[in-house]
């Protein structure tokens, strides 16, 4: 699937009553990684839910190839066009980590076992394959769920603290992977306390600074 530009439109977001961003606009093209920073509370977490779809602005618009992702026909094809992992590993204890991996792939389309091993091989999960994931570490559960990144073929990452509770070797090899990405011509946005400035070309977006 090749990407397109995501463009975000005069995008506001409130909870609770309280401004977090307004007429926050920024166009991404294709092979592009996004950096959203900010302190706690600043809206990293909610903006990035916008994104994917899970949670309506307040105003503004969002467009992916130039059709909104809010509405219509875009909306349901936005959300085949992305992968979102937030921040909390959301995998089922009572599975395995196989498991949950066909049960969230096959929510998008179905895959094979051997690409599902394949993929918990690449994040360091090999013997692990048939363990309750309630059996498992808090990094070893965050890392199923990133076995999804070897897995999906979506255009678009939206990952929230995707570095969480990851060892370095884990992180190291998880940059890699997510540059990997972005220089074969994806779009990643993602949010981390973890700095990114020795990655090339990486943009970023303060939400602290544009309130
Ligand atoms: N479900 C919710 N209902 C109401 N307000 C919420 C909800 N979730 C978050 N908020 C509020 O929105 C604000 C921004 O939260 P958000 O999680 O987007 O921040 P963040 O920048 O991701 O923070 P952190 O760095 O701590 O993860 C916070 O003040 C929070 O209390």
């Amino acid at each position: 699937m090749k990407p397109l530009p995501v463009e975000l439109d005069s995008l506001a977001c409130e909870r609770d009553q309280r401004e977090l961003f307004a007429s926050l606009s920024l166009r991404l093209e294709p092979g592009e990684l996004l950096q959203v920073a900010g302190p706690n509370g600043s809206g990293k977490t909610s903006l990035l839910r916008i994104m994917a779809g899970l949670l309506p602005p307040s105003a503004g618009d969002m467009r992916y190839g130039g059709e909104s992702v809010f509405r219509g026909a875009g909306r349901e094809s936005w959300r085949q066009q992305r992968l979102y992992i937030g921040h909390a590993p959301a995998v089922k204890g009572a599975l395995s980590a196989e498991e949950n991996l066909a049960w969230l792939c096959a929510l998008s389309r179905p895959v094979e076992n051997d690409r599902i091993w394949h993929a918990l091989e690449q994040v360091g999960l090999r013997g692990f394959e048939d363990i309750p994931c309630h059996n498992l570490s808090a990094g070893q559960q965050r890392r199923v769920a990133l076995a999804r990144l070897y897995l999906e073929q979506h255009p678009v990452w939206i990952l929230d603290e995707p570095f969480t509770a990851i060892d370095k070797t884990g992180v190291a090899a998880l940059e890699s992977h997510i540059l990997q990405h972005a220089q074969q011509g994806g779009l990643v946005i993602m949010t981390t306390h973890h700095g990114l400035e020795h990655l090339p070309g990486v943009r970023c977006l303060d939400l602290g600074q544009v309130n």
